[in-house]
């Protein structure tokens, strides 16, 4: 009797425990109509489980939820919903209106980054992860880097590794030029173009900056420690030390990009050090980061805090755009009429066949608004994540013209859900959503132009908003001025099967586009 009794206890109290949970939860987000799924969307556990986001019963939605509801299927008929798991992870309110994201991102109306933030399982606290008093801190460091004379740079080391790049793989020896998976030459560009601009070391084409004595290239360490990013969180760090050939990989990469960022804020140091006695010293991003070890109490960082920084530098600085400018890529192959029109913008400016320089770069919109367009399509972050640092109130205009604000009262601890892939696909806020259209955001063109917000709003939004438009303009230009983009079809593939295959995307902890083959053809 005795045998069974202990089990069944334990039993009997997880069940309670978890009932207890639920409606705790229920509470937590003031009763907001909803779902009841086992695991919540960000859960560590719910990342390595298959997902299912199919109403009304959904067990596990995962991170790809707002990417696969984007239709809005389960919002129904409001612009919030819930979602509150009964076994593991806060309860969650998924947003998807203007109004409330901006309620939701600006300061002061208590909401804040994630208490508990996965990005700080590796390396710890960082300017992407951290809040009040403590984020200011790391934006005043990174600020100094973020300078017109670091776009500048930008704009001049584009077109350098533009040309070795060409010049490497031999493409500008070549009339046509078959490319099968642009996402590998977008992330290697992203990844030169951010070494050379915001760290000040070279990646040149052919010799990409490697670590750990020649083991593995610095953005193959990266990709590792990026997908293994959940077994950082769930694996406990004693079991890092078992023979499991898997774990000894993650740890590897871990180490090496530890002891590779470690090595690499030594040299800056001795460069500024060097630098105070006479040398030119690099004023870029890193250069910013690295100098916060002294300083004022203020401005003063951890030695952790700086390596934690400069991983997120390494890492938000390249993923991101390249994903973007491989999907402008994708759609501007497809969309043969937009692509003329950013030909035609590019000859008016660069009128005698000259090179671009920096100051062209707001003359070039039309590319600015296919960037936009891109980004809209297919967002990197599909969804941004909040949390309630107190108990606070949360609206949302009624859907009903004439009727009041939809009001709840969420708890202190409430997970927000701002559902950027939600926003962009409802043809309320973009109308003909599935359509890449780049004048929508063209006040020429569209009077009331849309608004961008794939780079975040309130004071939290992105860093590196014009590195990425400066870098990623740049590179367009130099593209399309010589080359003609078009889809790479596979035998009977029609351009309708094209699309389908190549312009779609997945998220894997950020979206990620699938593999894009694409055909360059030489203009005349
Ligand atoms: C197309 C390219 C990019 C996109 C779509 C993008 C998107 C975003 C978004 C949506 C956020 C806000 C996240 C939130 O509210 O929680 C963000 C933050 C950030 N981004 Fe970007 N980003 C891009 C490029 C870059 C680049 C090139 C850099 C650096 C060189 C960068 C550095 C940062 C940093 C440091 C933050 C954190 C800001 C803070 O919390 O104060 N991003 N980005």
């Amino acid at each position: 009797m005795m045998y069974y009794a202990v089990p069944s206890l334990l039993l009997v109290s997880y069940v309670f425990s978890r009932i207890i949970k639920y409606y705790s939860g229920r509470r937590a987000v003031g009763y907001l109509r909803g779902y009841a799924p086992a695991l919540s969307s960000g859960s560590v556990l719910g990342m390595q489980l298959p997902t299912n986001i199919e109403a009304p019963y959904i067990w596990n939605p995962g991170l790809g939820i707002s990417w696969d509801g984007r239709h809005g299927s389960l919002y129904k008929d409001s612009d919030m919903y819930s979602l509150v798991p009964w076994i593991s992870g806060p309860p969650q309110v998924f947003v998807a209106s203007f109004e409330t994201m901006e309620q939701v991102s600006a300061h002061g109306f208590g909401f804040d980054k994630r208490v508990f933030n996965p990005g700080e399982t590796m390396f710890g606290e960082n300017i992407a992860t951290t809040q009040k008093d403590s984020w200011k801190k790391h934006r005043r460091v990174f600020t100094p880097g973020f300078s017109n004379k670091t776009y500048a740079h930008l704009w001049e080391s584009t077109i350098e590794i533009f040309k070795d790049m060409m010049a490497t793989e031999g493409w500008d020896r070549k009339k046509e030029v078959f490319i099968p998976i642009v996402n590998r030459v977008t992330t290697k560009f992203a990844m030169s173009t951010l070494c050379s601009c915001a760290f000040g070391f070279p990646h040149p084409w052919s010799k990409p900056p490697m670590v750990g004595n020649g083991e593995m290239s610095l953005l193959e360490c990266i990709i590792i420690l990026k997908r293994t990013l959940a077994y950082h969180i769930l694996v406990p760090r004693w079991a890092y030390y078992l023979p499991i050939p898997f774990l000894g990989m993650i740890e590897n990469a871990y180490k090496l990009m530890t002891e590779y960022l470690q090595s690499l804020i030594a040299i800056r140091r001795q460069q500024l050090k060097d630098a105070k006695s006479g040398d030119e010293a690099p004023a870029d991003v890193f250069s910013a980061i690295v100098q916060a070890h002294e300083g004022d109490e203020k401005s003063r960082m951890t030695e952790k805090q700086i390596l934690s920084d400069a991983f997120v530098l390494l890492f938000a600085g390249h993923a991101t755009t390249a994903h973007t400018i491989c999907s402008t890529i994708g759609l501007l192959a497809y969309y043969q009429d937009e692509q003329d029109k950013a030909y035609d913008e590019i000859t008016s400016v660069l009128a005698g066949g000259r090179l671009p320089v920096f100051d062209d770069l707001e003359s070039f919109m039309h590319l600015h608004y296919c960037f936009m367009e891109a980004n809209r399509l297919f967002p990197v972050f599909p969804v941004v994540l909040r949390e309630a640092v107190e108990d606070t109130r949360l609206t949302t205009p009624s859907r009903t013209p004439g009727k009041p604000d939809e009001e709840i009262y969420v708890r202190k601890g409430t997970e927000i859900a701002i559902d950027y892939a939600a926003i962009y696909y409802n043809p309320r806020y973009y109308p003909d959503p599935e359509a890449f259209k780049p004048s929508r955001f063209d006040p020429a063109v569209t009077p009331t132009p849309v608004q961008f917000i794939g780079m975040g709003v309130g004071p939290r939004a992105c860093m590196g908003r014009k590195f990425a438009f400066t870098e990623a303009v740049c590179f367009l230009v130099m593209l399309l001025r010589d080359w003609k983009i078009d889809v790479a079809l596979e035998r009977g593939e029609t351009r309708e099967e094209w699309k389908k295959r190549a312009l779609t995307a997945s998220v894997n902890g950020m979206l990620t586009m699938a593999p894009l083959p694409v055909r360059l053809i030489r203009r005349e």
